[in-house]
């Protein structure tokens, strides 16, 4: 039981959280197709500058490789194909039956993993980034669309949750600064850790 029932909340304009978004069975399901992607590899991506990111992570669609899409990872083989059923997913998340995502970053995060404010701004559609997420909770740090620091608003985001950014917060500066390791109900299929999955429209053609 919540002491404060956790409601639907516009962080900014466009920026929607939906607690508990996502039933157990959706997220039993939505984790076993994370394990079923990650057997391609789940890997840290180098950044220009010399660093690794703290998460491991698998594209499906287009791979992103700081700071752009590709048809291949970066081993050169092919990409991941982004499922149906997961468009249609998205489609209920933004309730726009034209919503057609065809991007996916799924980020796995061990209790130490974070991530650095950034934009999601390789995408060439303006169209929304919906984000599930699964697993042990986080501290999701949503700010502005001018630069990285003050003003932002944290936000906690459970196993279940929903939240989309679009229109004039499409590219504001989001991270997460933390998870909440050991915060995740087993039941779901994750013993340890959380998962992340962005849905985008490239914008690119096929
Ligand atoms: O893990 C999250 O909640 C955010 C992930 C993210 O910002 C990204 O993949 O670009
Ligand atoms: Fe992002």
């Amino acid at each position: 039981m919540e002491l404060f029932p956790r409601q639907r909340t516009e962080i900014a304009p466009g920026a929607v959280h939906v607690p508990d978004w996502l039933s157990a069975e959706e997220q039993r399901a939505l984790v076993e197709a994370c394990r079923g992607w990650a057997r391609a590899g789940m890997r840290a991506t180098r950044l220009p500058g010399g660093g690794v990111m703290s998460v491991r992570t698998v594209c499906l669609g287009w791979q992103w490789i700081p700071y752009r899409y590709s048809r291949t990872t970066e081993d050169g083989s092919p990409v991941t194909p982004f499922p149906e059923w997961l468009a249609e997913l998205g489609r209920r998340a933004v309730g726009d039956p034209g919503y057609r995502p065809d991007v996916a970053l799924v980020n796995y995060y061990d209790a130490s993993a974070r991530m650095g404010m950034h934009q999601d701004r390789e995408e060439r559609s303006p169209d929304p980034v919906v984000s599930l997420s699964l697993g042990d909770s986080c501290v999701f740090r949503f700010g502005n669309t001018e630069h990285r620091n003050r003003p932002w608003t944290d936000v906690e985001l459970r196993s279940g949750d929903l939240f989309v950014f679009g229109g004039s917060s499409r590219l504001a500066y989001h991270g997460v600064p933390r998870t909440l390791p050991g915060t995740a109900d087993p039941a779901i299929g994750l013993s340890s850790g959380r998962l992340n999955i962005t849905l985008r429209v490239s914008g690119l053609d096929g």
